[in-house]
């Protein structure tokens, strides 16, 4: 029985992220996601709760044949003992799949084994890039799977976030505050 680990923020979970998680459910036999960033919300770069995103990764993965948990994980300010800190969290895991240099080189680090994929249509796919379509009114439901676009309506997301966007001024889609 082989276990994975998928680590992301998910701000908000979009189709890249569904290639990866498709992909990971063909190669375990149980897949574990982690909710980065756990405690971050109501920001420009992070708008959704931890729940919130729980929501949308529950929703998505309930469409995969495969048993799967999803775990919140705070940021903590010590990377050398991060991995640590995710196993003291997290259902054991074999294996971890992340695109992200710093993720890949902690769990290595760590002497656990990564694999890394191409990154799917990163024009589009990219989380910075559907807020801030999302703040400036263009269309990004067609960027995220159905049941993260429902959880975003549920919660009128796409309100707080130009709202949030509006209080920190014109140029805040790419920074935190
Ligand atoms: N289009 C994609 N294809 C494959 N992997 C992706 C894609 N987008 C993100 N990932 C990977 O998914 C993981 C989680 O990514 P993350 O939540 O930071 O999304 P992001 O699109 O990079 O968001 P942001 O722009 O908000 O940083 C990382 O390992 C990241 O490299
Ligand atoms: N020291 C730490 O807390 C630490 C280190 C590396 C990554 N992370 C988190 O892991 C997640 C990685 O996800 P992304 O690939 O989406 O950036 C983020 O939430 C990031 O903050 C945290």
């Amino acid at each position: 029985m082989t276990r994975g680990f998928y680590i992301g923020r998910f701000q908000p979970f979009h189709d890249g992220h569904r290639e990866m998680t498709d992909r990971i459910a063909e190669e375990v036999d149980e897949v574990v996601v982690g909710i980065g960033s756990a405690g971050a919300s109501h920001t420009v770069r992070n708008p959704f709760t931890a729940g919130e995103r729980i929501m949308m990764l529950t929703r998505v993965l309930d469409e995969l044949d495969k048993q799967t948990y999803v775990v919140p994980i705070e940021d903590i300010d010590r990377n050398s003992v991060w991995v640590g800190h995710i196993q003291s969290m997290a259902p054991a895991f074999d294996v971890a799949y992340s695109n992200n240099p710093l993720v890949v080189r902690l769990f290595e680090e760590a002497g656990i084994e990564v694999r890394q994929s191409e990154m799917y249509n990163r024009g589009d796919l990219k989380g910075s890039r559907i807020r801030s379509r999302m703040i400036e009114g263009k269309e990004w439901e067609p960027l995220v799977p159905d049941a993260v676009a429902d959880v975003i309506d549920e919660i009128d997301g796409l309100e707080r976030l130009r709202r949030i966007a509006g209080d920190d001024g014109d140029d805040a889609t790419e920074n935190d505050h």
